[in-house]
Protein backbone atom coordinates (compact mmCIF):
# COMPACT_ATOMS: atom_id res chain seq x y z
CA UNK A 1 0.00 0.00 0.00
CA UNK A 2 1.82 3.48 -0.83
CA UNK A 3 2.10 5.86 1.63
CA UNK A 4 0.43 9.42 1.45
CA UNK A 5 1.71 12.05 -0.79
CA UNK A 6 2.21 15.46 0.82
CA UNK A 7 3.20 17.08 -2.70
CA UNK A 8 5.43 20.98 -2.46
CA UNK A 9 5.31 23.28 -5.30
CA UNK A 10 7.94 25.15 -5.09
CA UNK A 11 7.38 28.40 -7.73
CA UNK A 12 10.66 30.41 -7.39
CA UNK A 13 11.65 33.19 -8.97
CA UNK A 14 14.97 32.27 -11.21
CA UNK A 15 17.45 34.65 -11.86
CA UNK A 16 20.61 35.24 -14.04
CA UNK A 17 22.44 34.09 -11.52
CA UNK A 18 22.78 30.17 -10.96
CA UNK A 19 24.26 30.42 -7.50
CA UNK A 20 21.09 32.57 -5.88
CA UNK A 21 19.06 30.20 -8.43
CA UNK A 22 20.17 27.16 -6.02
CA UNK A 23 19.66 29.42 -2.69
CA UNK A 24 16.15 30.24 -4.08
CA UNK A 25 15.60 26.62 -4.42
CA UNK A 26 16.78 25.38 -0.91
CA UNK A 27 14.65 27.97 0.22
CA UNK A 28 11.66 26.58 -0.91
CA UNK A 29 12.78 23.05 -0.90
CA UNK A 30 12.96 23.54 3.09
CA UNK A 31 9.60 25.28 3.72
CA UNK A 32 7.78 22.15 1.74
CA UNK A 33 9.61 19.89 3.97
CA UNK A 34 8.57 22.16 6.80
CA UNK A 35 5.06 21.54 5.87
CA UNK A 36 5.87 17.89 5.64
CA UNK A 37 6.07 17.60 2.27
CA UNK A 38 7.54 13.95 1.00
CA UNK A 39 7.32 15.13 -2.72
CA UNK A 40 8.66 18.51 -4.24
CA UNK A 41 8.70 19.81 -7.68
CA UNK A 42 10.44 22.60 -8.54
CA UNK A 43 10.03 24.51 -12.11
CA UNK A 44 11.81 24.05 -15.83
CA UNK A 45 15.00 25.34 -16.08
CA UNK A 46 15.30 26.58 -12.40
CA UNK A 47 19.16 27.26 -12.35
CA UNK A 48 18.61 28.98 -15.45
CA UNK A 49 17.02 32.17 -17.42
CA UNK A 50 14.92 30.07 -20.15
CA UNK A 51 16.91 31.96 -23.07
CA UNK A 52 18.97 29.59 -25.58
CA UNK A 53 21.88 31.82 -25.52
CA UNK A 54 22.60 30.56 -21.65
CA UNK A 55 21.46 26.55 -21.78
CA UNK A 56 25.28 26.03 -23.06
CA UNK A 57 26.45 28.36 -20.10
CA UNK A 58 24.51 27.19 -17.61
CA UNK A 59 24.87 23.49 -18.62
CA UNK A 60 26.32 20.48 -16.52
CA UNK A 61 26.47 16.96 -17.06
CA UNK A 62 24.51 14.81 -14.64
CA UNK A 63 26.49 14.28 -11.74
CA UNK A 64 27.59 18.14 -11.73
CA UNK A 65 26.99 20.97 -9.41
CA UNK A 66 23.07 21.36 -9.76
CA UNK A 67 22.54 17.14 -9.80
CA UNK A 68 24.95 16.89 -6.09
CA UNK A 69 23.04 20.55 -4.92
CA UNK A 70 19.55 18.16 -5.39
CA UNK A 71 20.48 14.65 -4.67
CA UNK A 72 21.92 16.41 -1.21
CA UNK A 73 18.65 18.28 -0.65
CA UNK A 74 16.62 15.28 -0.94
CA UNK A 75 18.84 13.43 0.75
CA UNK A 76 18.86 16.35 3.86
CA UNK A 77 15.20 16.43 3.95
CA UNK A 78 14.07 13.01 3.30
CA UNK A 79 12.15 13.29 0.68
CA UNK A 80 11.39 12.44 -2.68
CA UNK A 81 12.47 14.76 -5.59
CA UNK A 82 11.28 15.93 -8.82
CA UNK A 83 13.92 18.79 -9.53
CA UNK A 84 12.81 20.94 -12.09
CA UNK A 85 14.75 20.81 -14.88
CA UNK A 86 17.94 21.72 -15.82
CA UNK A 87 19.85 21.63 -19.20
CA UNK A 88 22.10 18.54 -19.12
CA UNK A 89 25.11 18.76 -21.59
CA UNK A 90 26.19 15.24 -22.70
CA UNK A 91 28.86 14.64 -25.20
CA UNK A 92 28.30 17.96 -27.78
CA UNK A 93 24.37 17.53 -27.30
CA UNK A 94 22.18 19.68 -24.86
CA UNK A 95 18.71 17.88 -23.04
CA UNK A 96 16.27 19.78 -20.92
CA UNK A 97 16.20 17.62 -18.15
CA UNK A 98 14.47 16.48 -15.22
CA UNK A 99 16.01 14.30 -12.49
CA UNK A 100 14.37 12.32 -10.07
CA UNK A 101 15.86 11.55 -6.68
CA UNK A 102 14.89 9.29 -3.73
CA UNK A 103 15.01 10.37 0.40
CA UNK A 104 18.53 8.45 -0.11
CA UNK A 105 19.53 11.03 -2.41
CA UNK A 106 19.71 8.25 -5.61
CA UNK A 107 18.67 9.47 -9.16
CA UNK A 108 15.53 7.54 -9.82
CA UNK A 109 14.68 8.53 -13.30
CA UNK A 110 15.85 11.22 -15.45
CA UNK A 111 13.54 12.56 -17.73
CA UNK A 112 14.50 14.43 -21.19
CA UNK A 113 11.82 16.46 -22.74
CA UNK A 114 10.81 14.99 -25.35
CA UNK A 115 9.23 17.82 -27.41
CA UNK A 116 11.34 20.29 -28.18
CA UNK A 117 9.64 23.86 -27.79
CA UNK A 118 9.59 25.34 -31.25
CA UNK A 119 6.41 27.94 -31.57
CA UNK A 120 6.19 31.14 -33.80
CA UNK A 121 3.02 33.15 -32.72
CA UNK A 122 2.62 36.18 -34.86
CA UNK A 123 2.59 39.26 -32.47
CA UNK A 124 3.15 37.02 -29.67
CA UNK A 125 5.55 34.33 -28.53
CA UNK A 126 8.32 33.05 -30.02
CA UNK A 127 10.80 30.43 -28.88
CA UNK A 128 12.95 28.02 -30.85
CA UNK A 129 14.22 25.30 -28.35
CA UNK A 130 15.64 23.28 -30.98
CA UNK A 131 18.38 25.80 -32.06
CA UNK A 132 20.17 24.78 -28.86
CA UNK A 133 18.44 21.66 -27.23
CA UNK A 134 18.25 18.04 -28.39
CA UNK A 135 14.42 16.38 -27.57
CA UNK A 136 14.84 12.81 -24.99
CA UNK A 137 13.56 9.76 -26.52
CA UNK A 138 12.46 7.69 -23.69
CA UNK A 139 9.01 7.82 -21.76
CA UNK A 140 9.60 7.82 -18.13
CA UNK A 141 7.02 6.18 -15.44
CA UNK A 142 8.56 5.27 -12.10
CA UNK A 143 7.52 2.74 -9.40
CA UNK A 144 8.14 4.94 -6.13
CA UNK A 145 6.90 4.11 -2.72
CA UNK A 146 4.73 7.00 -3.06
CA UNK A 147 3.04 5.27 -6.31
CA UNK A 148 4.09 5.55 -10.16
CA UNK A 149 5.26 8.77 -10.89
CA UNK A 150 5.58 9.99 -14.71
CA UNK A 151 7.81 13.13 -15.57
CA UNK A 152 7.06 15.23 -18.86
CA UNK A 153 8.32 18.84 -18.88
CA UNK A 154 6.52 21.23 -20.37
CA UNK A 155 5.72 21.45 -24.01
CA UNK A 156 5.08 17.86 -23.42
CA UNK A 157 1.65 18.69 -21.73
CA UNK A 158 0.53 18.89 -25.20
CA UNK A 159 0.70 16.03 -26.29
CA UNK A 160 -2.80 13.50 -25.29
CA UNK A 161 -0.62 10.63 -26.76
CA UNK A 162 2.09 10.75 -24.61
CA UNK A 163 0.61 10.88 -21.49
CA UNK A 164 -1.87 8.22 -22.69
CA UNK A 165 1.21 6.12 -22.88
CA UNK A 166 2.14 7.11 -19.36
CA UNK A 167 -1.61 5.99 -18.15
CA UNK A 168 -1.06 2.73 -19.74
CA UNK A 169 2.09 2.17 -18.22
CA UNK A 170 0.21 2.42 -14.90
CA UNK A 171 1.56 6.43 -13.65
CA UNK A 172 -0.66 7.97 -11.18
CA UNK A 173 0.73 11.01 -10.60
CA UNK A 174 2.57 13.06 -13.04
CA UNK A 175 5.14 15.60 -12.30
CA UNK A 176 5.47 18.56 -14.78
CA UNK A 177 7.94 21.43 -14.37
CA UNK A 178 7.12 23.28 -16.60
CA UNK A 179 7.32 27.58 -17.88
CA UNK A 180 4.20 28.26 -20.13
CA UNK A 181 4.50 32.26 -21.45
CA UNK A 182 2.23 34.94 -21.56
CA UNK A 183 0.85 33.94 -25.24
CA UNK A 184 -0.29 30.61 -24.15
CA UNK A 185 -0.76 30.94 -20.23
CA UNK A 186 -3.87 32.45 -20.02
CA UNK A 187 -5.58 30.28 -22.98
CA UNK A 188 -4.07 27.20 -22.44
CA UNK A 189 -1.95 26.35 -19.22
CA UNK A 190 -5.10 25.23 -17.22
CA UNK A 191 -6.71 23.53 -20.21
CA UNK A 192 -4.15 21.49 -20.98
CA UNK A 193 -3.26 20.53 -17.26
CA UNK A 194 -6.88 19.76 -16.31
CA UNK A 195 -7.25 17.97 -19.65
CA UNK A 196 -4.36 15.28 -19.26
CA UNK A 197 -5.77 14.70 -15.88
CA UNK A 198 -9.38 13.79 -16.89
CA UNK A 199 -8.04 12.17 -19.88
CA UNK A 200 -5.65 9.48 -17.87
CA UNK A 201 -8.12 9.67 -14.34
CA UNK A 202 -4.99 10.49 -12.81
CA UNK A 203 -3.24 13.51 -10.83
CA UNK A 204 -0.92 15.93 -12.59
CA UNK A 205 0.66 18.48 -11.06
CA UNK A 206 2.56 21.62 -13.29
CA UNK A 207 5.40 24.13 -11.46
CA UNK A 208 6.59 27.21 -13.11
CA UNK A 209 8.86 29.65 -12.48
CA UNK A 210 7.23 32.87 -10.79
CA UNK A 211 6.34 35.89 -13.30
CA UNK A 212 9.26 38.13 -13.73
CA UNK A 213 8.25 40.56 -15.98
CA UNK A 214 12.02 42.00 -16.39
CA UNK A 215 13.06 38.59 -17.90
CA UNK A 216 13.41 37.82 -21.80
CA UNK A 217 10.92 35.21 -21.86
CA UNK A 218 8.15 35.90 -19.32
CA UNK A 219 6.62 32.86 -17.57
CA UNK A 220 3.49 32.99 -16.45
CA UNK A 221 3.17 30.98 -13.39
CA UNK A 222 -0.04 29.73 -11.90
CA UNK A 223 1.87 25.92 -10.81
CA UNK A 224 -0.96 24.09 -9.86
CA UNK A 225 -2.21 20.56 -9.16
CA UNK A 226 -5.21 19.10 -11.15
CA UNK A 227 -7.13 15.68 -9.80
CA UNK A 228 -8.60 12.85 -11.81
CA UNK A 229 -11.91 14.99 -12.01
CA UNK A 230 -10.05 17.79 -13.80
CA UNK A 231 -10.12 19.74 -10.82
CA UNK A 232 -7.64 22.18 -10.40
CA UNK A 233 -7.04 21.21 -6.24
CA UNK A 234 -4.30 24.38 -6.03
CA UNK A 235 -3.33 27.28 -7.76
CA UNK A 236 -0.16 29.41 -6.91
CA UNK A 237 -0.98 32.54 -8.91
CA UNK A 238 2.13 34.78 -9.72
CA UNK A 239 4.47 34.98 -7.36
CA UNK A 240 6.64 33.20 -5.51
CA UNK A 241 4.64 30.81 -3.51
CA UNK A 242 5.49 27.21 -1.71
CA UNK A 243 2.53 25.19 -1.50
CA UNK A 244 1.47 21.33 -0.21
CA UNK A 245 -1.57 19.68 -1.51
CA UNK A 246 -2.16 16.02 0.22
CA UNK A 247 -2.90 13.65 -2.80
CA UNK A 248 -5.29 10.48 -2.14
CA UNK A 249 -4.49 8.24 -4.98
CA UNK A 250 -7.20 5.89 -3.82
CA UNK A 251 -9.37 8.75 -5.67
CA UNK A 252 -7.84 7.30 -9.41
CA UNK A 253 -10.42 3.59 -8.37
CA UNK A 254 -13.27 6.09 -7.45
CA UNK A 255 -13.51 8.43 -10.07
CA UNK A 256 -12.35 5.36 -12.85
CA UNK A 257 -14.91 3.60 -11.55
CA UNK A 258 -17.39 6.62 -11.63
CA UNK A 259 -16.70 7.50 -15.42
CA UNK A 260 -15.09 4.57 -17.41
CA UNK A 261 -13.16 6.63 -19.34
CA UNK A 262 -9.75 4.31 -19.26
CA UNK A 263 -12.08 0.95 -18.96
CA UNK A 264 -13.76 2.08 -21.91
CA UNK A 265 -12.01 2.77 -24.33
CA UNK A 266 -12.64 1.15 -27.91
CA UNK A 267 -9.21 -0.01 -28.42
CA UNK A 268 -10.21 -2.41 -31.19
CA UNK A 269 -10.91 1.04 -33.05
CA UNK A 270 -8.04 2.87 -32.09
CA UNK A 271 -4.84 1.74 -29.89
CA UNK A 272 -1.88 3.96 -28.80
CA UNK A 273 1.13 1.88 -29.79
CA UNK A 274 2.60 0.78 -26.23
CA UNK A 275 -0.93 0.17 -24.80
CA UNK A 276 -1.06 -3.12 -22.94
N1 LIG B 1 8.89 25.80 -22.05
C1 LIG B 1 7.92 25.35 -22.81
O1 LIG B 1 7.92 24.24 -23.28
C2 LIG B 1 6.80 26.31 -23.01
C3 LIG B 1 5.54 25.66 -23.54
C4 LIG B 1 4.47 26.65 -23.78
O2 LIG B 1 4.54 27.79 -23.38
C5 LIG B 1 3.32 26.22 -24.56
O3 LIG B 1 2.49 27.08 -24.86
O4 LIG B 1 3.20 25.03 -24.86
Amino acid sequence: MPMGIRLGLCQMRVTPDKQENLRRAESCLRQAAAQGANLALLPEMFNCPYENACFPVYGEPAGGETWQFLSGMARELGIYLAGGSVPEIEGEAIYNTCYLFSPQGEELARHRKVHLFDIDVPGGQRFMESDTLTAGSQITVVDTALGKLGLAICFDIRFAEFFRVMGDLGAQLILVPAAFNMTTGPLHWDLAFRMRALDQQCFVAGCSPARDRSASYVAYGHSLVCNPWGEILTDCGEGEAVRVVDLDLGDLARYRAQIPILSGRRTDLYRTKQQT
